[in-house]
């Protein structure tokens, strides 16, 4: 079967699909992740009809990071056949000021990719990593970059600028925005599912180890959280977002701190991990009766209502608030508590519907709407790689 494989890789995971090209379009037939990468390592795929196909843990010294994730991911992938390999599909977080839409790669693209990655530098090697092996390995299979940022890049320009000296916008000082691939996937679910809501002002949270928030207008992106890297914004697993740059000068120049352990400390130890002293993971801070990990989960859900705030504005009200990712799609205690903060918009939860995991989750009352939308980041990438070949091949 002629096939498309997809990568992704994210802060703490890895996640890959399979999809077979069939007329009709795309058809799922591999869905797996290595999870839990720096914390607790565990690979799961399930085949197209549901069916577990692997489902194992690691420990830390088989798999410590990303690369041996996708030495791992790799090395099961190769145990599957009847797969004809037709495009790789790969999520690249950084598209800088040059990429507004998926592309095709070649070494052009690569380097200039590659010239991004001090601003992602917790994803952009790895996202050039396994586009570099295929490359090499590969070579005849065409392969597809798509950026998280490209979904932004209709924002107005005021939104979008730092109140820097105008030239530094022009050197792509700017806000960028990410996440940009699960927004456009929830927005076009949002207008299957809900197409009244989907046309109007929604906020998007995706709360997974890297967190952000969207404001959607009639589905598009008006602002993120987001912005010149994705440090900005939500508190996440291991970065602090939103931080006075005063901070920075003064913990280089008074602490002395270098550049790389500042670089260090905003990447891998601040957030969640940094604020708890016990872990990044969400799941392991419920489970924790330490209080510093309460205080930690309180930060998170104090920052969430302040962004959620400051999104409403500049929507102008909310009709919909949606959760998305690993946190947003599988911890009715966050939303619950997330939910409490927009009780100012009009936002009443469904406390049952919450617990049992619907697709709903607000009562009939509620001024605004609350969702729970899986995301699905590799389908959109399949979709934009399987349309960008299918252009050059027709
Ligand atoms: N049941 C759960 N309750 C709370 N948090 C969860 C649950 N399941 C997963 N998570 C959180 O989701 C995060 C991973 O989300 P994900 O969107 O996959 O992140 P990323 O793509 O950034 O690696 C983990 O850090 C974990 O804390
Ligand atoms: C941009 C970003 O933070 O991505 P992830 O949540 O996958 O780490
Ligand atoms: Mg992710």
């Amino acid at each position: 079967m002629d096939a498309i494989l997809v990568v992704n890789a994210g802060s703490s995971s890895l996640k890959f699909q399979v999809f077979g090209i069939a007329d009709g379009g795309l058809e799922r037939q591999v869905r797996g992740q290595i999870s839990g990468i720096g914390t607790r390592p565990h690979l799961k795929a399930n085949g197209a009809d549901g069916a577990v196909l692997v489902d194992r843990g690691y420990d830390l010294k088989a798999i410590g990071d990303l690369p041996d994730a996708i030495s791992a991911a790799r090395e099961w992938l190769l145990t599957l056949d009847g797969f004809e390999l037709r495009a790789i599909g790969h999520r690249v977080v950084h598209g800088g000021p040059d990429y507004t839409q998926p592309v095709l790669i070649d070494a052009t693209v690569v380097d200039r990719l590659a010239s991004y990655q001090d601003l992602a530098p917790l994803h952009q090697p790895n996202n050039l990593a396994p586009i570099r092996l295929a490359m090499e390995i590969n070579p005849d299979v065409p392969q597809v970059a798509c950026f998280d940022t490209a979904f932004h890049r209709g924002h107005p320009e005021h939104a979008d600028c730092y109140a820097l000296p105008r030239t530094f916008h022009d050197q792509g000082v700017r806000r960028y925005g990410f996440h940009g691939l699960s927004y456009e996937y929830v927005a076009e679910r949002l207008r299957e599912m809900a197409p009244k809501v989907a046309g109007g002002k929604v906020v998007v949270a995706h709360l997974g180890s890297g967190a952000s928030m969207c404001a959607l207008r009639d589905g598009r992106s008006i602002e993120s959280t987001m912005g010149f890297t994705a440090l900005d914004g939500l508190p996440m697993g291991t970065r602090p977002g939103q931080l006075d740059p005063g901070v920075v000068l003064y913990l280089i120049k008074e602490k002395g701190l270098t550049v790389e352990a500042v670089s260090d400390l905003l990447y891998h130890d601040a957030g969640l991990k940094g604020l708890s002293g016990i872990s990044n993971d969400m799941r392991e801070l419920l489970a924790s009766d330490d209080p510093r990990a309460a205080f930690a989960i309180a930060h998170f859900v104090h920052r969430c209502g302040l962004n959620a705030g400051m999104l409403a504005a500049a929507l102008g009200g909310v009709d919909a608030f949606i959760f998305t990712a690993g946190v947003g799609e599988n911890s009715p205690p966050i939303r619950a508590r997330i939910a409490e903060g927009l009780a100012w918009l009009g936002a009443e939860l469904d406390a049952v519907a919450n617990e049992a995991g619907a697709g709903v989750i607000s009562t009939p009352r509620s001024r605004v709407a609350l969702h729970v939308i899986s995301t699905d980041e590799e389908l959109m990438i399949a979709r934009h790689t399987l349309a960008l070949i299918r252009a050059h091949t027709a």
